[in-house]
């Protein structure tokens, strides 16, 4: 479209659950992009795993063509974005490509902290926010409780804020004619030096690497020899056009634009995301400013269970990272485990979300050991290290300063739950930053070790706040903290896989938990197994797992053979995700037993 001021870019933004998803398929289905039966599933969230878990992961973009009540046809490219904290930075990056943001906000829930999150960023970046009130069908929904609160804890003006129910369809079509209303078309010209900016690139098994580009300005056709401004390398486009949302040659993109190219790039590090396209007559053109690289907040180690698959999982993980920039991985090798990678995630929900694929599409039996944060360690001779495998972590006498990774946290909480928020951040060694009351709810902000929110802490403050608490967090800074390696042994063996770093005044408490969840976890062997935890060689809890007495066949008196024969199937299907640690079976489950402990 070359009348630009047909155009509009604009992104959703919302709380988990609060309805993007389903508002988008309700524009798909307005604009006429696919038919009743292809609407049948939740066309937006593609990936299997996103449609089991009704979850967005990553962000995808959908061109429409709308014919407004005045009678033009407008070209409205809109992105979907996550809304889980663990992908945040996924909206930023959408957020780029955009004039625009609809500010969903469920008028039943109301504000919760990701839209207060993914609103500033969408204020930051210059854009244009408009709040659209969804879920009016529900009997419990209080728009005019909402929009007050979207005024007191976020800030904007929703006076005109717009209802709607996406599920329904009631109100969806005032919400695209106020959005071309409100949302700035976008400026850019056409006769200009390409300029394109790569939202994202992923690979896909036919088309090789598929990138998503806002065309900032000049065009790009099909045949055009592009510049990736990084590498310098030359490609020729093979492909170009948008998705609507199936995906659609349109043979160019011109400025204002947001669509794919494809030019025969055989890896995604070959169209890195935030980079540049210009074309290769054209190659002084600035670069345009990119994204902030993302930092893995949580590392674990993952070990095949048998150590023949290390090579399929080697190429596995080569595998989804063409898919998943934000996956970081580097081989580990550990006394109990053998060979195996150190993982770094963006959060516990990004770590089960790869390690279910990697199960599932790569058919790999995997040990996780326990995910621990990433540690700044100053070492008597002044060399500052990083540390991201407790067993990893240098003698004591060689250590100067241990430091722990502190995140500000903002919790929306309504004022009846107050208390049991504030108790539980105490529980975690929070130190209020800040306490507003908004109207029904309350904004607390503290300072908390990432250590202990990474884990499980979102569980927790749902509990604590029977579902209603939610929560935003970022990385503010490395703090001082008297911090020591909790070991665990079995029978008598340190097992490297089971480390910990913990804070010393709850170094006894938690060995002891430990322990005791451990006992529960382990199967009872042959023989006796003895369960410690301990700091610096110095026991500070132990239990035992007592050895089994009879065989478990015996109970399988007399001749029933299939009987038996489906025992010992069970048997060995329970096994499948078990590892041999010297002479003893260790299940998952208790590799991941820190999780368990409060
Ligand atoms: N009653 C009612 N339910 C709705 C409405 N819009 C969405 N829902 C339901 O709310 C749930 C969440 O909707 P989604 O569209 O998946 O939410 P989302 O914000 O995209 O969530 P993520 O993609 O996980 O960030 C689904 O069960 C929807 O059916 C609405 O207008 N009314």
């Amino acid at each position: 479209m070359s009348d630009l001021s047909l155009i509009r870019n604009f992104s959703i933004i919302a709380h988990i659950d609060h309805g993007k998803s389903t508002l988008a398929d309700r524009f798909i289905q307005i604009c006429g992009g696919l038919t009743e039966r292809e609407m049948a599933s939740q066309v937006l969230d593609s990936m299997d795993l996103e449609r089991e878990r009704g979850i967005t992961i990553k962000a995808h973009s959908v061109t429409l063509y709308y014919t407004a009540k005045d009678g033009k046809t407008y070209q409205l490219n809109f992105i979907d974005t996550p809304g889980h904290v663990d992908f945040h930075y996924e909206v930023s990056r959408s957020l780029a490509a955009c004039e625009g943001a609809l500010l969903v906000v469920d008028a039943a829930q109301g504000v919760e902290a990701q839209s207060v999150a993914n609103c500033y960023t969408a204020i930051e970046q210059g854009l244009e926010v408009m709040p659209v009130l969804n879920k009016i069908d529900l009997p419990q929904a209080e728009p005019e409780r909402v929009q007050a609160e979207i005024e007191s804890v976020i800030g904007i003006d929703a006076t005109d804020a717009v209802t709607c129910s996406a599920k329904s369809g009631m109100g969806v079509e005032d919400v695209l004619e106020r959005l071309i209303a409100v949302i700035p078309p976008p400026v850019g010209e056409i006769e200009a030096p390409l300029q394109a900016l790569i939202i994202d690139s992923w690979f896909d098994n036919y088309l090789g690497v598929v990138s998503l580009v806002r065309v900032k300005q000049g065009r790009i056709k099909k045949g055009d020899k592009v510049l990736v401004k990084s590498t310098g390398k030359l490609h020729q486009v093979d492909s170009v056009g948008v998705f609507n949302p199936k995906h659609t040659e349109t043979g160019d993109l011109k400025a204002g634009e947001v669509g794919f190219i494809i030019a025969g790039i055989k890896d995604i590090h070959g169209a890195p995301v935030g980079d540049t396209l210009t074309l290769s007559n054209t190659p002084d053109v600035d670069m345009l400013p990119g994204f902030k690289k993302v930092q893995p907040q949580v590392y674990a180690g993952l070990f095949p269970v048998s150590s023949d698959d290390f090579e399929d999982f080697r190429d596995a993980l080569s595998k989804l990272t063409l898919n998943d920039a934000a996956l970081q991985y580097e081989p580990e090798s550990s006394d109990a485990l053998g060979f195996g990678f150190r993982i770094g995630f963006l959060g516990m929900l990004h770590m089960e979300i790869i390690q279910e694929r990697l199960e599932r599409e790569y058919d790999l039996d995997l040990i996780t050991t326990a995910p621990t944060v990433i540690f700044e360690v100053v070492k008597k001779d002044g060399e500052k290290i990083y540390v991201d495998n407790p067993s990893r972590l240098p003698d004591p006498s060689l250590i100067d300063e241990m430091r722990e990774p502190i995140v500000r946290a903002n919790i929306l909480v309504p004022q009846d739950h107050l208390g049991s928020v504030i108790t539980l951040c105490i529980e975690k060694r929070g130190v209020q930053h800040d306490l507003v009351f908004l109207g029904t709810q309350v904004q607390v902000i503290y300072d908390l070790p990432m250590n202990e929110v990474v884990l499980d802490f979102f569980d927790r403050l749902k509990s604590v706040s029977r579902g209603y608490a939610s929560l935003d967090y970022a990385f503010d800074r490395f703090q001082a903290a008297n911090l020591v390696r909790l070991d665990v042994l079995i029978n008598s063996e340190k097992v490297d896989a089971l480390a910990l770093i913990v804070h010393r005044d709850n170094a006894a408490f938690k060995g002891r938990q430990l322990v005791e969840k451990m006992k529960e976890l382990i199967p009872r062997q042959m023989f006796d197994v003895a369960i410690q935890s301990a700091v610096g060689g110095q026991v500070v809890a132990r239990s035992t797992v007592k050895a089994l007495r009879k065989n478990v066949i015996a109970k399988c008196y007399g001749g029933d053979a299939s009987r038996k024969k489906k025992l010992l199937e069970k048997q060995k299907a329970g096994k499948k995700r078990m590892k041999q640690v010297g002479n003893v079976e260790i299940p998952q489950e208790a590799f991941l037993a820190v999780l368990k402990v409060e």
